[in-house]
C-alpha cells in the first residue's frame, strides 16, 4: 500500500518529511525515499530498507529546499530487491519531475508500450509507479503551450493521466520551478489527505496518505483529497483545486479499514479505530448466534492489528480479555514483507505466548484477516504449545479469496488460505477447533455505518467485484503466471493480447 507525503512550506522541509515517513512506515518497510526542490532543481536520497536505515545524517543533509515529497514502499509491481524501483521517481522533460506513488495500475504494461511507441519514452524498471509519472510528463509536455506552466494546463494533465491510466493511484509529485501536485485516482481506492499549518510567512500545506502523518507533524487536517481530483500549491505558496476526472466516485479500498492503516488515522470521514471496534462488535453477534459464550475462557488478540476488534469482541460477549502474545516491538509486519519464507520465519520472532494465559483454557484467538493464514497457523499451534484446551479462531474481516490488483500484494490465488477452501477446511488447514469469519455484508456495514456517504468500497479481495472494471480472469491469469515466472517479467513481459512487447 506504500505511503506517501508532499510538504509545501517556508522553511526546510527534510526532517518533517523523514519524520512523517516514520509516521508513515506502517505502510511499506521496503524502501524509502525523500526528494526536495530548491532553485530549479531536486536533491534525492533513496534506497531499500527502512526509513531509518536509508537516511544517514549526509543523506538529510543533502535534501535542502522548502518544498519535497517522500514515500515508503511495499512493493506490488516490479521487485521488492530492486533500489532502482524505490521512489521517488524521476525524469528530466519536461521541466523535471519527480513522483511518489500508493497504489497499483492494472494496465501498466499497455501503458508502457504506448510510452514507448507513440510517446517516446523509455521505462528503464518494471514498476508502475515510472510508468505513471511517464504519462504524466508526457500529459504536461502535451497540453503546455511553450515553457511556461499554469494550474489550468496542469490539470488539463492530469486529467490526461486519468483518461490513459486504469487501477489505483493516489500521487504526490513535484514539478522544477513550478510547485507541489496532488492528485488521486477517479475511483478514490487509494487515500490522500490534505492539511495546513499557519506560519509567519504564510499557509503551510501537506499532503499525506494518512492524517496520522499530518497531525503528527503539527499540520490541521482540512480534508481528503476527492476522487479524480488534483491540488496543486505554487512556489508561493498559493493552491489551486480542480476535479479532473470526467466521472468520479469514491471506492476507498476496505482493507485501509481491517489492516492497513494505523488506528488512529481517519481516512474519508471514518476514524480506523472506531470501525476496526465495530467490526468487533459485529463479529461478536456472530459467534453468540453459534456458541454460548460462557464456553469461552478467553479472548486475545493476535497484536497489533486486531487489538480494537478484540477488545471490543471480548466486551460484547462478556468473557475476560487477556494480552497471550506479546509482540517484539522491533519486529516488522510480517503480512507485507517479502516472500513467504522471511514471513513464516517472523512470526515465531514476532510473538510469544504467555503460558499462564493458556494453561487448560478455552481461547477465542481473534485477528483482523486471515490471508495466506501464515500467522493463524503458527499462532494455533502456538497456543497449544502454551496448554490451551481449546483453540478457537476469529477473523474479523471475511475470507480473502480474490487477488488484490490496487496495491496490495495478493496477486495470486493459490497463495490465499480462503481460496477454493470451505470455512471447515480452513479451520481445519489452521489447527483450529473451531473458525468464525466475519460476514461480508457486516464487515461493510461496520465501515459504512460511520461514514452513509459512502456507498461502495472497494473490497475486491473479499467479494471478487473489481470497481475498476478491466480486471477480467485473464488478467487475473496473467498475473499469477507472471508471479510465478518472474523471469518472464524479467524479460519484457507476456505478449498475450497485447499484440507488442512492452519492451519492444
Ligand atoms: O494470514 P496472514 O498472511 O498471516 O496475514 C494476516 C496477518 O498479517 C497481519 O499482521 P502483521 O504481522 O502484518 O501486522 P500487525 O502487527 O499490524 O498485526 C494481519 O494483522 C494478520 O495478523
Ligand atoms: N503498494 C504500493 O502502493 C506500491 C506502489 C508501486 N506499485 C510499487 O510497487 O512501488
Ligand atoms: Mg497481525
Amino acid at each position: 500500500m506504500c505511503g506517501i507525503v508532499g510538504i509545501a512550506g517556508f522553511s526546510p522541509v527534510n526532517q518533517v518529511l523523514y519524520d512523517s515517513l516514520l509516521l508513515l512506515q506502517h505502510r511499506g518497510q521496503d524502501a524509502a525515499g525523500i526528494a526536495t526542490a530548491h532553485s530549479n532543481s531536486f536533491s534525492m536520497s533513496k534506497g531499500n530498507g527502512l526509513v531509518r536505515d536509508v537516511f544517514r545524517t549526509r543523506n538529510m543533509r543533502s535534501l535542502p529546499g522548502n518544498m519535497g515529497i517522500g514515500h515508503v514502499r511495499y512493493p506490488t509491481a516490479g521487485s521488492a530487491a530492486s533500489s532502482d524501483e524505490a521512489q521517488p521517481f524521476y525524469v528530466n522533460a519536461p521541466y523535471g519531475l519527480v513522483l511518489a506513488h500508493n497504489g497499483n495500475l492494472t494496465n501498466s504494461e499497455r501503458l508502457k508500450a504506448e510510452l514507448f511507441k507513440n510517446d517516446r519514452r523509455h521505462i528503464n524498471t518494471n514498476s508502475d509507479s515510472e510508468v505513471l509519472l511517464n504519462v504524466l510528463a508526457h500529459e504536461l509536455q502535451s497540453n503546455a503551450s511553450g515553457y511556461s506552466l499554469d494550474p489550468v494546463t496542469i490539470f488539463r494533465a492530469v486529467a490526461g493521466v486519468h483518461a490513459r491510466a486504469r487501477g489505483a493511484y493516489a500521487c504526490v509529485a513535484q514539478i522544477a520551478g513550478y510547485g507541489l501536485l496532488a492528485f488521486r485516482d477517479p475511483f478514490g481506492i487509494r487515500p490522500l489527505a490534505l492539511g495546513k499549518a499557519e506560519s509567519e510567512q504564510g499557509t503551510e500545506y501537506m499532503f499525506a496518505s494518512e492524517s496520522v502523518a499530518l497531525v503528527g507533524m503539527g499540520f490541521e487536517f482540512v480534508r481528503d483529497i476527492e476522487p479524480g481530483e488534483a491540488v496543486f500549491v505554487d512556489l508561493d505558496g498559493k493552491l489551486y483545486a480542480q476535479q479532473c476526472a470526467e466521472k468520479s466516485s469514491l471506492n476507498p479500498c476496505i482493507f485501509e479499514y481491517v489492516y492497513l492503516a494505523r488506528p488512529d488515522s481517519v481516512m474519508d470521514g471514518i476514524s480506523v479505530y472506531e470501525a476496526r471496534v465495530k467490526m468487533g462488535e459485529y463479529l461478536a453477534d456472530q459467534i453468540r448466534k453459534s456458541m454460548p459464550p460462557s464456553e469461552i475462557d478467553v479472548v486475545m488478540p493476535i497484536p497489533d492489528s486486531s487489538r480494537p476488534a478484540a477488545l471490543e469482541l471480548a466486551n460484547q460477549l462478556d468473557v475476560p480479555y487477556r494480552e497471550g502474545f506479546i509482540k517484539n516491538r522491533y519486529i516488522g509486519r510480517t503480512f507485507i514483507m517479502p516472500g513467504q519464507a522471511v514471513r513464516k520465519k517472523s512470526v515465531r520472532q514476532k510473538l510469544n505466548a504467555i503460558s499462564v494465559e493458556f494453561k487448560n483454557k478455552t481461547v477465542l484467538l481473534v485477528d483482523d484477516s486471515i490471508v495466506r493464514g501464515t500467522t493463524s497457523r503458527e499462532i494455533v499451534q502456538m497456543a497449544r504449545e502454551a496448554g490451551a484446551k481449546k483453540v478457537i479462531f476469529a477473523s474479523a474481516a471475511p475470507p480473502v479469496r480474490f487477488p488484490n490488483v490496487y496495491g496490495i500484494d495478493m496477486p495470486t490465488r493459490d497463495e490465499l488460505i480462503a481460496s477454493g477452501r470451505t470455512d471447515d477446511e480452513i479451520c481445519a488447514e489452521i489447527g483450529a477447533d473451531a473458525l468464525f469469519y466475519q460476514d461480508i455484508e457486516d464487515m461493510k456495514r461496520a465501515v459504512r455505518d460511520l461514514n452513509p456517504k459512502i456507498q461502495t468500497f472497494d473490497a475486491s479481495c473479499f467479494d471478487g467485484h473489481y470497481i475498476t472494471g478491466d480486471v477480467t480472469t485473464e488478467y487475473l491469469d496473467r498475473l499469477e503466471y507472471m508471479r510465478k515466472h518472474p523471469e518472464v517479467l524479467e524479460s519484457g513481459g507476456l505478449q498475450m493480447n497485447l499484440g507488442y512487447s512492452a519492451n519492444q
